[in-house]
Protein backbone atom coordinates (compact mmCIF):
# COMPACT_ATOMS: atom_id res chain seq x y z
CA UNK A 1 0.00 0.00 0.00
CA UNK A 2 1.25 3.16 -0.59
CA UNK A 3 3.12 5.42 2.20
CA UNK A 4 0.55 8.17 4.20
CA UNK A 5 1.78 11.62 2.57
CA UNK A 6 2.13 14.32 5.07
CA UNK A 7 1.97 17.87 3.83
CA UNK A 8 2.60 20.82 6.21
CA UNK A 9 5.27 23.11 7.30
CA UNK A 10 8.95 21.82 7.52
CA UNK A 11 8.59 22.37 11.26
CA UNK A 12 6.31 20.96 14.37
CA UNK A 13 3.42 22.92 14.60
CA UNK A 14 0.04 20.90 14.37
CA UNK A 15 1.90 18.10 12.42
CA UNK A 16 4.14 17.04 14.87
CA UNK A 17 1.68 14.95 17.12
CA UNK A 18 0.91 13.08 13.85
CA UNK A 19 4.65 12.07 12.68
CA UNK A 20 4.66 10.87 16.73
CA UNK A 21 1.81 8.59 16.55
CA UNK A 22 2.90 7.30 12.99
CA UNK A 23 6.09 6.51 13.82
CA UNK A 24 5.28 5.22 17.29
CA UNK A 25 2.91 2.83 15.43
CA UNK A 26 6.22 1.45 12.89
CA UNK A 27 4.25 3.52 10.12
CA UNK A 28 6.57 4.99 7.25
CA UNK A 29 5.33 8.46 5.55
CA UNK A 30 5.97 10.56 3.41
CA UNK A 31 6.59 14.67 3.67
CA UNK A 32 5.83 17.98 1.62
CA UNK A 33 7.05 20.64 2.92
CA UNK A 34 5.14 24.11 2.08
CA UNK A 35 7.46 26.67 1.85
CA UNK A 36 5.90 28.92 -0.76
CA UNK A 37 2.66 30.51 -0.63
CA UNK A 38 1.90 29.38 -4.10
CA UNK A 39 2.01 25.91 -2.76
CA UNK A 40 -0.91 26.69 -0.04
CA UNK A 41 -2.73 28.26 -3.06
CA UNK A 42 -2.22 25.27 -5.03
CA UNK A 43 -3.96 22.86 -1.91
CA UNK A 44 -6.70 25.36 -1.86
CA UNK A 45 -7.68 25.43 -5.43
CA UNK A 46 -7.31 21.82 -5.60
CA UNK A 47 -9.65 21.39 -3.00
CA UNK A 48 -7.90 19.61 -0.78
CA UNK A 49 -8.32 21.79 2.30
CA UNK A 50 -11.46 21.22 3.76
CA UNK A 51 -11.20 24.57 5.73
CA UNK A 52 -8.42 25.82 3.63
CA UNK A 53 -6.36 24.47 6.18
CA UNK A 54 -2.70 22.56 6.96
CA UNK A 55 -2.33 19.97 8.42
CA UNK A 56 -3.15 17.93 5.40
CA UNK A 57 -2.48 13.90 5.14
CA UNK A 58 -3.25 11.51 2.60
CA UNK A 59 -3.87 8.23 3.74
CA UNK A 60 -5.39 5.08 2.37
CA UNK A 61 -7.73 7.23 -0.36
CA UNK A 62 -8.49 9.63 1.88
CA UNK A 63 -7.60 13.21 1.84
CA UNK A 64 -7.90 14.24 5.80
CA UNK A 65 -7.31 17.57 7.33
CA UNK A 66 -8.25 18.80 10.98
CA UNK A 67 -5.57 17.57 13.42
CA UNK A 68 -7.96 15.12 16.08
CA UNK A 69 -9.68 13.78 12.91
CA UNK A 70 -6.46 12.59 11.54
CA UNK A 71 -4.75 11.64 15.05
CA UNK A 72 -8.30 9.67 16.04
CA UNK A 73 -8.23 7.63 12.83
CA UNK A 74 -4.72 6.95 13.32
CA UNK A 75 -5.11 6.00 16.67
CA UNK A 76 -8.11 3.47 15.60
CA UNK A 77 -6.37 2.19 12.62
CA UNK A 78 -3.14 1.12 14.59
CA UNK A 79 -4.91 -0.43 17.86
CA UNK A 80 -3.48 2.50 20.03
CA UNK A 81 -7.14 3.36 21.16
CA UNK A 82 -8.01 1.65 23.87
CA UNK A 83 -10.10 -1.83 24.29
CA UNK A 84 -13.23 -0.49 24.35
CA UNK A 85 -15.03 3.16 24.25
CA UNK A 86 -14.95 4.03 27.99
CA UNK A 87 -10.87 3.36 27.71
CA UNK A 88 -11.18 5.26 24.22
CA UNK A 89 -12.95 8.35 26.22
CA UNK A 90 -9.97 8.15 28.61
CA UNK A 91 -7.53 8.47 25.88
CA UNK A 92 -9.00 11.30 24.61
CA UNK A 93 -9.32 13.18 27.60
CA UNK A 94 -5.60 12.67 28.24
CA UNK A 95 -4.47 13.48 24.86
CA UNK A 96 -7.04 16.65 24.40
CA UNK A 97 -5.12 17.59 28.37
CA UNK A 98 -1.34 17.15 26.51
CA UNK A 99 -2.38 19.18 23.47
CA UNK A 100 -3.48 21.90 25.10
CA UNK A 101 -0.35 22.25 26.63
CA UNK A 102 1.85 22.25 23.65
CA UNK A 103 -0.46 24.31 21.36
CA UNK A 104 0.47 26.88 24.51
CA UNK A 105 4.44 26.18 23.51
CA UNK A 106 3.01 25.87 19.39
CA UNK A 107 1.61 29.40 20.14
CA UNK A 108 4.28 30.82 22.45
CA UNK A 109 6.58 30.76 18.75
CA UNK A 110 4.53 32.98 17.32
CA UNK A 111 4.62 35.53 20.01
CA UNK A 112 6.64 39.11 20.17
CA UNK A 113 10.10 37.69 21.28
CA UNK A 114 10.35 40.15 24.42
CA UNK A 115 6.42 38.41 25.60
CA UNK A 116 9.10 35.12 25.50
CA UNK A 117 10.32 34.59 28.78
CA UNK A 118 7.22 35.10 30.07
CA UNK A 119 5.30 32.46 27.96
CA UNK A 120 7.87 29.92 28.80
CA UNK A 121 7.37 30.78 32.73
CA UNK A 122 3.63 30.49 31.93
CA UNK A 123 3.73 27.19 30.03
CA UNK A 124 6.33 25.92 32.65
CA UNK A 125 4.26 26.28 35.41
CA UNK A 126 0.87 25.12 33.94
CA UNK A 127 2.68 22.18 32.79
CA UNK A 128 3.70 21.60 36.81
CA UNK A 129 0.57 22.19 38.29
CA UNK A 130 -2.47 21.19 36.11
CA UNK A 131 -0.92 18.95 33.56
CA UNK A 132 2.13 16.65 34.84
CA UNK A 133 0.35 16.52 38.43
CA UNK A 134 -2.89 14.73 37.24
CA UNK A 135 -0.36 12.17 34.74
CA UNK A 136 1.56 11.29 38.24
CA UNK A 137 -1.47 10.64 39.85
CA UNK A 138 -3.01 8.30 37.51
CA UNK A 139 0.32 6.48 37.51
CA UNK A 140 0.79 6.06 40.83
CA UNK A 141 -3.23 5.02 41.05
CA UNK A 142 -2.93 2.81 38.90
CA UNK A 143 0.49 1.25 39.56
CA UNK A 144 1.06 0.73 36.08
CA UNK A 145 3.11 0.81 32.89
CA UNK A 146 0.60 3.03 30.85
CA UNK A 147 -1.96 5.57 31.14
CA UNK A 148 -4.94 3.72 29.96
CA UNK A 149 -5.85 -0.26 30.20
CA UNK A 150 -2.02 -1.39 31.14
CA UNK A 151 -1.40 -1.25 27.40
CA UNK A 152 -0.04 1.26 25.27
CA UNK A 153 -1.61 3.67 23.39
CA UNK A 154 -1.93 6.97 21.96
CA UNK A 155 -2.22 8.59 25.34
CA UNK A 156 1.27 7.14 26.18
CA UNK A 157 2.64 8.34 22.97
CA UNK A 158 1.73 11.94 23.37
CA UNK A 159 2.33 12.32 27.17
CA UNK A 160 6.32 11.70 26.21
CA UNK A 161 6.13 14.46 23.30
CA UNK A 162 4.78 17.04 25.68
CA UNK A 163 7.51 16.26 28.29
CA UNK A 164 9.74 15.86 26.09
CA UNK A 165 8.98 19.36 24.84
CA UNK A 166 8.40 21.07 28.07
CA UNK A 167 11.91 19.84 29.27
CA UNK A 168 13.44 21.92 26.30
CA UNK A 169 11.95 24.64 27.80
CA UNK A 170 12.87 24.00 31.82
CA UNK A 171 15.04 20.62 31.93
CA UNK A 172 14.36 20.07 35.41
CA UNK A 173 10.40 20.34 34.90
CA UNK A 174 9.94 16.40 36.55
CA UNK A 175 11.88 17.22 39.45
CA UNK A 176 8.92 16.78 41.31
CA UNK A 177 7.11 13.69 39.66
CA UNK A 178 9.49 10.94 39.58
CA UNK A 179 6.59 8.17 38.82
CA UNK A 180 6.83 10.61 34.78
CA UNK A 181 10.63 10.27 35.03
CA UNK A 182 10.21 6.49 35.02
CA UNK A 183 7.42 6.85 31.99
CA UNK A 184 9.31 8.92 30.56
CA UNK A 185 12.76 6.40 30.34
CA UNK A 186 10.13 3.24 29.90
CA UNK A 187 8.44 4.53 26.44
CA UNK A 188 11.15 6.21 25.13
CA UNK A 189 12.76 2.97 24.98
CA UNK A 190 9.93 1.15 23.03
CA UNK A 191 12.08 0.52 20.17
CA UNK A 192 9.76 2.17 17.57
CA UNK A 193 9.82 5.57 19.29
CA UNK A 194 13.58 5.26 21.04
CA UNK A 195 14.25 4.97 16.03
CA UNK A 196 12.17 8.29 16.39
CA UNK A 197 14.39 9.93 18.87
CA UNK A 198 17.36 9.42 16.95
CA UNK A 199 19.21 12.02 15.10
CA UNK A 200 18.15 11.61 11.48
CA UNK A 201 14.86 10.60 12.07
CA UNK A 202 10.93 12.75 10.24
CA UNK A 203 10.67 14.48 13.91
CA UNK A 204 11.29 18.49 13.87
CA UNK A 205 13.37 20.59 16.06
CA UNK A 206 11.43 23.22 17.88
CA UNK A 207 10.34 26.06 16.03
CA UNK A 208 13.20 28.90 14.87
CA UNK A 209 12.78 32.52 13.30
CA UNK A 210 13.07 31.08 10.09
CA UNK A 211 10.14 28.52 10.46
CA UNK A 212 7.97 31.97 11.67
CA UNK A 213 8.54 33.59 8.56
CA UNK A 214 8.21 30.68 6.30
CA UNK A 215 4.65 29.89 8.30
CA UNK A 216 3.58 33.72 8.27
CA UNK A 217 4.45 33.89 4.88
CA UNK A 218 3.01 31.14 3.20
CA UNK A 219 -0.31 31.95 5.51
CA UNK A 220 0.27 35.52 5.25
CA UNK A 221 -0.58 36.42 8.58
C1 LIG B 1 -0.49 32.75 15.79
C2 LIG B 1 -0.87 31.36 15.37
C3 LIG B 1 0.16 30.72 14.49
C4 LIG B 1 -0.16 29.28 14.09
C5 LIG B 1 -0.19 29.19 12.61
C6 LIG B 1 0.13 27.83 12.09
O1 LIG B 1 1.49 27.54 12.34
C7 LIG B 1 1.56 26.32 13.00
O2 LIG B 1 2.59 26.28 13.86
C8 LIG B 1 0.26 26.23 13.71
C9 LIG B 1 -0.69 26.73 12.71
S1 LIG B 1 -1.11 25.42 11.54
C10 LIG B 1 -1.69 26.18 10.15
C11 LIG B 1 -3.18 26.53 10.25
N1 LIG B 1 -3.94 25.34 10.56
C12 LIG B 1 -4.84 25.32 11.55
O3 LIG B 1 -5.03 26.27 12.31
C13 LIG B 1 -5.59 24.02 11.66
C14 LIG B 1 -6.62 24.02 12.76
C15 LIG B 1 -7.43 22.75 12.72
N2 LIG B 1 -8.45 22.80 13.76
C16 LIG B 1 -6.56 21.52 12.96
O4 LIG B 1 -6.49 21.07 14.10
O5 LIG B 1 -5.99 20.98 12.00
C17 LIG B 1 -3.67 27.01 8.92
O6 LIG B 1 -3.65 26.26 7.95
N3 LIG B 1 -4.10 28.28 8.89
C18 LIG B 1 -4.53 28.84 7.62
C19 LIG B 1 -5.86 29.50 7.79
O7 LIG B 1 -6.51 29.22 8.83
O8 LIG B 1 -6.21 30.27 6.89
Amino acid sequence: AAKPKLYYFRGRGRMESIRWLLAAAGVEFEEEFLETREQYEKLQKDGRLLFGQVPLVEIDGMTLTQTRAILGYLAAKYNLYGKDLKETVRINMYTDGTQDLMTMIMLAAFKPPEEKEENIALIVTKAKTRYFPVFEKILKEHGEDFLVGNKFSWADIQLLEAILMVEELNASVLSDFPLLKAFKTRISNIPTIKKFLQPGSQRKPPPDSHYVKVVRNTLQF
